[in-house]
């Protein structure tokens, strides 16, 4: 039996930081930022739909797409988010769904399955557990802010991008709250690895 976890959070609330701790004891992580990276490579489907609704502009010269541009033109746009995650989610969950179904093949005790997206996704319906690491918004955004070299306007947009870490929280099997130090919250993580089968 695979028992397969589904860590969320919002943009910049720590979850790459727990990520790391579950690598660092050999449990694997499917991180789906990565996935979206594979699924716009050059000579893929995904990046050459992009190309074609947001124009050649959007790849840098080396045919490589302009992840910097890209960003910017859908966290100031709603529709233009919607349209480019219409047309990347399919891909990113067969992807997803794929990695998952290798990994439970070798019988991996436990799976992580990293996501900012989780709930909007509706991949709370595939996963055992939701682990949210939460923090309060502000220090979000200045965490945010400081790791991308934001404005606070700029740095809202993409909170607001996504669903309510609140509403997260208050959806969540288990909270991790990373408001204070990385050691606090990787304490949290350990004694629900110690706990959770
Ligand atoms: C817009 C893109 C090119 C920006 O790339 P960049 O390298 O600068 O950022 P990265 O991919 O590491 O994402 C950083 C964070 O932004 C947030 N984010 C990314 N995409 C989205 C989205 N469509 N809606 C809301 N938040 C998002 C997530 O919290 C993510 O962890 C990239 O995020 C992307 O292709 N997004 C669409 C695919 C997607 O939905 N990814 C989310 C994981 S499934
Ligand atoms: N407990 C903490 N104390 C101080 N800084 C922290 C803490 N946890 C994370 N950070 C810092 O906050 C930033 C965001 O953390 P991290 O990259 O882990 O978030 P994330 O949820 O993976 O982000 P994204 O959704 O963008 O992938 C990073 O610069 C990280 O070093």
């Amino acid at each position: 039996m695979t028992y397969l976890l589904g860590l969320t959070g919002g943009i910049a609330s720590g979850k790459s930081t727990i990520s790391q701790f579950f690598k660092s004891k050999q449990i694997p992580v499917i991180d789906a930022d990565i996935v979206a990276r594979e699924v716009v490579e050059p000579n893929t489907t995904g990046l050459n739909q992009i190309v074609a609704h947001f124009g050649e502009g959007i790849l840098v010269s080396n045919g490589e797409l302009n992840r910097k541009k890209l960003g910017s033109i859908i966290f100031e746009d709603d529709k233009k988010r919607e349209r480019l995650n219409t047309i990347l989610s399919d891909e990113i969950r067969e992807n997803i769904l794929r990695k998952i179904s290798d990994y439970k093949k070798k019988e991996q005790p436990l799976i992580v399955l990293d996501i900012p997206l989780l709930y909007e996704g509706g991949y709370d319906k595939i996963v055992d557990r939701v682990m949210v690491c939460y923090v309060p918004k502000q220090v979000q955004l200045s965490r945010l802010m400081s790791r991308d070299s934001l404005s606070e306007v700029d740095a809202l947009k993409r909170i607001e991008s996504q669903m309510d870490l609140e509403e997260k929280k208050r959806l969540a099997d288990v909270v991790i709250d990373n408001s204070g130090s990385i050691e606090e919250t990787l304490k949290q993580v350990d004694n629900w690895l110690t706990h959770f089968s």
